[in-house]
């Protein structure tokens, strides 16, 4: 049960999550093709939020939309609200390259940039001017390595390349390289799908420990990983939001059939 610090049980008041980000009737056409059918989402601060559902069913496109990265390809068009504590991010005023470090992303196939372990950490960080000294960048990959579960294992060869690193620690380096610009919201595109089980219980695990820290939506074809790490989460078919809960009830007690029959292996 939910407890105060004084170890007493927490109110429905107190245990009500508060909304870091929302969309509200969100449309999404690629050209003529409608990709997103009207979506209604809380992604809850502090939480983990799953997307889950078939190929094609528009969660990478949704996830997109949560940090413009849809801006990125030709012939999209958007119709809806999507706010970020209240406030628009699709706002004419809105600084698209800020946007992004207060909502970063990692994608499923890890990314380093061709540079040193050290360099993948700091270059983003000096380039929006966070870190200017040396000391200060010095402090900023420790603590950003320290964060993502990777310092103990890559701090004596910093020099390096990323791209030298296996593919879980890659990816870890990946989630270091998005939490240095101090974002508030981490978007993870599949992101243990091109690891083995070891790294992906380690991804897994971070992920975890995260959320203390960060509001994050990750998108996954794997039930159990939803099922492990998100409080809650969101079931998309067809480009619309079939069902949305806390994971616990939406995988034991879903209410719509199509729900059902996806979380039991029906189709998908
Ligand atoms: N860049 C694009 N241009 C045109 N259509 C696209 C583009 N990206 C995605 N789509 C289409 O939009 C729909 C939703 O795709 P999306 O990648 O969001 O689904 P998904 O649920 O993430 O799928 P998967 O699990 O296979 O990654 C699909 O019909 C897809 O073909």
């Amino acid at each position: 049960m939910a407890q105060n610090a004084d170890g007493s049980p927490m109110t429905a008041e107190q245990k009500q999550p508060t909304v870091k980000m929302s969309a509200r009737d969100l449309n999404l056409w690629y050209g003529d093709t409608q990709a997103l059918y009207d979506i209604n989402l809380d992604c809850y601060s502090r939480e983990v939020t799953a997307l889950i559902g078939p190929s094609g069913c528009g969660k990478s496109t949704f996830l997109r939309c949560l940090n413009r990265m849809n801006d990125l390809i030709p012939q999209v068009r958007l119709q809806g609200d999507v706010t970020l504590d209240g406030e628009d991010i699709y706002d004419h005023s809105v600084d698209v390259v800020q946007l992004r470090t207060f909502i970063g992303m990692v994608f499923q196939k890890p990314n380093p940039f061709p540079k040193s372990i050290y360099e993948n950490i700091a270059y983003a960080p000096r380039l929006h001017g966070t870190g200017t000294s040396r000391s200060e960048l010095d402090d900023l990959v420790e603590s950003s390595l320290k964060r993502a579960g990777l310092w103990n294992e890559v701090a004596d060869r910093l020099d390096t390349p990323g791209t030298e690193l296996s593919g879980g620690q890659q990816q870890r380096l990946c989630i270091a390289r998005a939490i240095a610009v101090n974002p508030e919201v981490i978007l993870m595109d599949e992101p243990a799908s091109a690891l083995d089980p070891l790294a992906t219980a380690t991804v897994e695990a971070l992920i975890h420990e995260l959320k203390d820290n960060y509001t994050i939506v990750i998108v996954t074809h794997n039930l159990q990983q939803a099922a492990r790490v998100a409080g809650y989460t969101a079931f998309f078919h067809m480009g619309k939001v079939v069902e949305f809960n806390d994971t616990d009830t939406l995988f034991t007690n879903p209410k719509e059939q199509r729900t059902e029959d996806y979380i039991t292996g029906r189709f998908g």
